[in-house]
C-alpha cells in the first residue's frame, strides 16, 4: 500500500499534548497553563485549550507561545471539569491560526475535542476518501481527518469509534481526546510518541512528557502503553490494551533532543540518557583538550558526561540568550539562520587561546554548528574539535519530527571527512547507533529510521 504525506516540502517536529479530569473546574484552566507551559518546547507555533464548561465543549486559540495565548483573562473566563491542551509545531498544514489545537467538532451526539502529538502518513488518502463523500474540512492539518471521522463514525460509543479508527490510521500519534463526559488518551501501536498519566487530588492528567505532570502538581502514575486506549471518567481510569502486537519503537530523537532533561520517557530518565551518551562518546572519540563545552541547552547533559569520562574541566564557552527561541523548530531557513545567531554568543575570555571540544546533540542541517565553530574560532580558540552525541541523520522522518528532504539533511549527502571540512572543525566524531542505544541503559526498542533508514512501518518514500 502506499501512504502519502500531506506536506513533504515542509519541515517537520513535534507537538506537546496535555489532558485534565478534575473534580476542581475553578482551577482548571490554570493547571492546563502549566502544563503546556511546561511542554512549550515541543511546539512554539499556537497554543490553545479546549473545556467542558458545563454547557458545551468551548476552545480558545491562537498563534504564539503558552502565555501569549492562555492570558490570565482567558485561564479566568474558562472554568470546567474536563479539558486538553496543545502546543503545535506543524507538520501537516500550514503554521496558522486554523490549523492550531485542540480541534473541537461538534456533531449530532454532542462534541468531540482533540489535540494531536505525531504526524499521520496516510491523512491524505483518507482526506480523500472523506472529501469524495462530501466532507468539508475547516484546517489543513492530518489531526482533522481523525476528528471527521470520529464525528462521522461515532454512534454514541466513543471508545469504540476510536479504537476502530486506530485501525484505519497510519503513523505516530500521541492522542488526547475530550467529550462532555470523559478524557481519553490513546498512543500509536509502536509508541513513537510519549505519553504519560498522572494524578492529583482532584483527578487525572494526561501529557506528552512527565514534566508537565510535575508541573501541573501532580503525580506521575505511568506511560500509556503502545495501542493503550485509557479512558477517565468519574469511574476512574480504565485501560483498554492493544491486542494487536507492535515492538515498542518510541523515537530516539525524543531521548536526544526533543524532551526536557527532566521528563522520564518509558522509564528511562532523558538527563540521564544524554549524560550516558557523552561518555559514551568520550570513550569512542576522546580528545585531548584544555575545555570540553556544549551548544546549550540541549548538548549540555551530554558535554558533562564527556567532560568527566575524560577528566577535562567542563566550562561555558557559549551563553545562550534565554528568550530566544530553538533554532532546530522554526519554520524556515532565513528565520533558523538568524535564530542562531541572535541566540548564541562565544565567551572569548573562556575559548581564547585553547584547544576546546564542542558538543552537541544533534547535526540536522549543519547550520548552527557551521556558525558555532566559526564564531568559536573567530574568539581564538587553537583548535576545535566537535563531537556529536547522536549518529548522523541520514534520512527523513515521517512521524512528527523536524527532518526536511533528504538532500537537506547534511548527513545523508555528505561524508564525515567533508563534513568536517564544511563545518571547518580540526576533527569530528558522531556517536555510534549502538553508543546511542547503550546510553539509554534499557531494554526498549527505539525507533531509528532517521539514523538508519529501519522505518517501522511503511513510509512515502525512503529516499525522500
Ligand atoms: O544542524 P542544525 O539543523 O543547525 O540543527 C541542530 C541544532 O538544533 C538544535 O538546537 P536548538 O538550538 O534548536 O535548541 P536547544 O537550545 O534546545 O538546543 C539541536 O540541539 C542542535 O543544536
Ligand atoms: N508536531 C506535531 O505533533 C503536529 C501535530 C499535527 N500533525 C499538526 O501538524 O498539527
Ligand atoms: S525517524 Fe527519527 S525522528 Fe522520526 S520517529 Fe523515528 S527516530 Fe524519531
Ligand atoms: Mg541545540
Amino acid at each position: 500500500m502506499y501512504y502519502e504525506i500531506l506536506d513533504d516540502d515542509k519541515l517537520h517536529e513535534e507537538c506537546g499534548v496535555v489532558g485534565l479530569y478534575t473534580s476542581r473546574p475553578d482551577i482548571a484552566s490554570q493547571l492546563i497553563y502549566f502544563g503546556l507551559f511546561a511542554l512549550q518546547h515541543r511546539g512554539q507555533e499556537s497554543a490553545g485549550i479546549a473545556i467542558n464548561t458545563g454547557k458545551k465543549i468551548e476552545f480558545h486559540k491562537d498563534m504564539g507561545l503558552v502565555a501569549d495565548v492562555l492570558t490570565p483573562e482567558v485561564v479566568d473566563r474558562y472554568k470546567g471539569d474536563i479539558a486538553i491542551g496543545h502546543v503545535r509545531y506543524s507538520t501537516t498544514g500550514e503554521s496558522e491560526k486554523q490549523n492550531a489545537q485542540p480541534l473541537v467538532v461538534r456533531y449530532k451526539e454532542g462534541s468531540i475535542g482533540l489535540a494531536h502529538n505525531g504526524n499521520l502518513v496516510n491523512a491524505g488518502s483518507l482526506r480523500n476518501i472523506l472529501e469524495d463523500s462530501g466532507v468539508i474540512f475547516q484546517t489543513s492539518t492530518d489531526s482533522e481527518v481523525v476528528a471527521n471521522m470520529l464525528a462521522r463514525y461515532n454512534k454514541g460509543d466513543i471508545v469504540s469509534s476510536i479504537k476502530n479508527i486506530t485501525e484505519i490510521i497510519k503513523g505516530a500519534y500521541a492522542f488526547v481526546f475530550m467529550t462532555e463526559k470523559e478524557l481519553i488518551g490513546v498512543r500509536d501501536y509502536f509508541g513513537l510518541r510519549p505519553l504519560c498519566l498522572g494524578k492529583r487530588d482532584d483527578g487525572y492528567l494526561l501529557a506528552s512528557e512527565s514534566c508537565a505532570i510535575s508541573a501541573m502538581g501532580g503525580e506521575f502514575i505511568r506511560d500509556i502503553e503502545p495501542g493503550e486506549i485509557v479512558v477517565i471518567n468519574g469511574e476512574g481510569v480504565k485501560s483498554i490494551k492493544s491486542d494487536r502486537y507492535a515492538q515498542k519503537k518510541l523515537c530516539i530523537f525524543e531521548h536526544i533532543y526533543f524532551a526536557r532533561p527532566d521528563s522520564n520517557l518509558d522509564g528511562v530518565n532523558v538527563y540521564e540518557t544524554r549524560y550516558n551518551s557523552g561518555r559514551i562518546l568520550a570513550q569512542e572519540a576522546p580528545v585531548k583538550a584544555d575545555l570540553v563545552f556544549s551548544v546549550p541547552d540541549s548538548g549540555t547533559p551530554a558535554a558533562i558526561g564527556y567532560a568527566e569520562e575524560l577528566k577535562i574541566p567542563f566550562g561555558l564557552g557559549l551563553i545562550k540568550n534565554r528568550y530566544a527561541k530553538r533554532t532546530f523548530i522554526e519554520p524556515n531557513q532565513v528565520l533558523r539562520e538568524q535564530g542562531v545567531k541572535t541566540k548564541l554568543s562565544v565567551l572569548k575570555e573562556i575559548v581564547k587561546d585553547k584547544t576546546v571540544v564542542l558538543i552537541d546533540d544533534s547535526i540536522v542541517r549543519g547550520t548552527t554548528t557551521k556558525q558555532i565553530v566559526s564564531m568559536v574560532k573567530e574568539a581564538g580558540a587553537r583548535e576545535v574539535h566537535v563531537r556529536i552525541a547522536s549518529p548522523p541523520v541520514t534520512h527523513s522522518c515521517f512521524f512528527g519530527i523536524n527532518t526536511p528532504d533528504r538532500n537537506k539533511l547534511i548527513g545523508a549527502n555528505k561524508t564525515i571527512e567533508e563534513i568536517k571540512e564544511f563545518i571547518n572543525a580540526d576533527s569530528i566524531h558522531y556517536l555510534s547507533i549502538e553508543g546511542l542505544v547503550k546510553s539509554t541503559s534499557s531494554d526498549n526498542s527505539y525507533c531509528l529510521a532517521c539514523l538508519n533508514g529501519d522505518y517501522p512501518m511503511e513510509v512515502p518514500n525512503k529516499n525522500m
